[in-house]
């Protein structure tokens, strides 16, 4: 069968992936009440279309820090690719980079930073590459990442602010997550599998991932922390995990260069609402000052163009990626954004707008039938 949308991607991977590298890429924590939400909430919004408009052109361009893009759809930051394929991050970013769309390396990578800054270099004279950064204890290693993230050409630092441990994910607890042995948190030397034969305490949380979060990422970040990576950077500073009003103000006055609306895929809090239904709030709260960009549930181009619609400047995209490149690599990555490209270019025809500035809270409403249920 022919793939003919990006869930048909995730049917596949979930055939083609062992349970323990499925587990932890799709599950959502607790209950996944957010995780599920995340998608659904875009079906209560409707688009309003505009009719009898010359849309025989189409352009998805848009600049954001002085960079150009094709789509305002790039690739979310997610841990350890290579479970999902042998060429892992390195696959990720050739895709995103030959379609002129960021790619988010995350920290916890399989791949190093300095492999997929090259990779990246390799299909394009203008990379398109944003860091991910979680915080160490040891501020000597976060400084060590940034650095490296700087010499090898990323354009952008990305503070996420949702993790200072890690969520509660059953299905981790169940069947405790293994990195396989073949592969390491590469980036970081010290990280280590070595917590199967320490006594945990009753109730607490056997996943090797979240104890390793829980030993080496610092939980006590405050607001002073993204002063501090803002003195010792010069790159953009994008804070992710953001979901209410009150924190988009501080981001604006603490000078957060954009802010990411997002509940990092359902895998954090629990019961914390979808990203679609934050994004008017933090707009709101943030009037114009800095870029506000969105991720959560982003499966079809219509979740592209509501989105937009509700004010983000760009989305993201997290599993599909690693369904992408379940699917084939590099080439299914490719598919995966085409399918998705395909989808927007067309939403934005048939409702009427044929460039990204024209796509605005017009063309928006909450649907009848939800609305009076919210
Ligand atoms: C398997 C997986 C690993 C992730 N790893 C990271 C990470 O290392 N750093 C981070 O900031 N967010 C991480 N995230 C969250 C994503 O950046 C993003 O917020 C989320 O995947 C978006 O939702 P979506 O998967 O529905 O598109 C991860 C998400 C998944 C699914
Ligand atoms: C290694 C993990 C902590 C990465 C992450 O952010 C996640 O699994 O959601």
């Amino acid at each position: 069968m022919k793939i003919a949308c990006l869930n048909d991607l995730e049917d596949y991977a979930k055939g083609a992936l062992d349970s323990n590298a499925m587990n932890y890429y799709s599950s959502g924590s607790q209950d996944m009440i957010t995780l599920r939400d995340n998608q659904n909430a875009f079906d209560r919004y409707q688009i309003r279309p505009r009719v009898l408009r010359d849309v025989s052109k189409i352009n998805t361009n848009f600049e954001l820090f002085g960079q150009k893009f094709d789509y305002p759809i790039f690739i979310a930051a997610t841990a350890m690719q290579k479970m999902a394929h042998v060429t892992g991050e390195v696959g990720s970013v050739r895709a995103a980079n030959s379609r002129n769309i960021n790619y988010c390396l995350s920290s916890i990578s399989t791949s190093t930073i300095e492999e997929v800054g090259k990779a990246a270099e390799q299909v394009s004279n203008n990379t398109r590459l944003w860091f991910q950064l979680y915080i160490y204890n040891d501020k000597n290693k976060t400084l060590d990442l940034i650095r490296r993230a700087e010499a090898s050409g990323f354009k952008a630092i990305i503070l996420t602010v949702d993790t200072p441990y890690l969520g509660r994910r059953l299905p981790d607890i169940r069947n405790p997550f293994k990195l396989p042995s073949h592969l390491s948190l590469i980036n970081i030397s010290s990280a280590k599998q070595d917590f199967d034969s320490q006594t945990l305490k009753s109730g607490e949380n056997s996943s090797w991932l979240a104890r390793y979060f829980a030993e080496n990422i610092n939980p006590s970040l405050t607001w002073d922390d993204l002063v501090w990576i803002k003195s010792v950077t010069h790159l953009p500073i994008i804070v992710k995990g953001v979901l209410v009003a009150e924190d988009a103000k501080l981001c604006v006055k603490y000078g957060a260069d954009a802010i990411i609306v997002s509940n990092h895929g359902g895998r954090q809090l629990d019961s914390i609402p979808a990203t679609i239904d934050s994004l008017a709030e933090v707009v709101a709260a943030v009037n114009s000052k800095i870029p506000v960009l969105l991720d959560g549930g982003v499966r079809k181009g219509t979740d592209v163009f509501k989105a937009l619609a509700l004010g983000a400047t760009a989305v993201f995209v997290g599993r599909p990626n690693l369904w992408g490149l379940a699917y084939n690599g590099e080439d299914g990555v490719k598919l995966m954004l085409d399918l998705l490209f395909e989808e927007f270019r067309l939403a934005m025809a048939l409702s009427g707008c044929t460039s990204l500035s024209q796509i605005n809270e017009n063309y928006i409403k909450a649907s009848p039938y939800f609305a009076s249920k919210l």
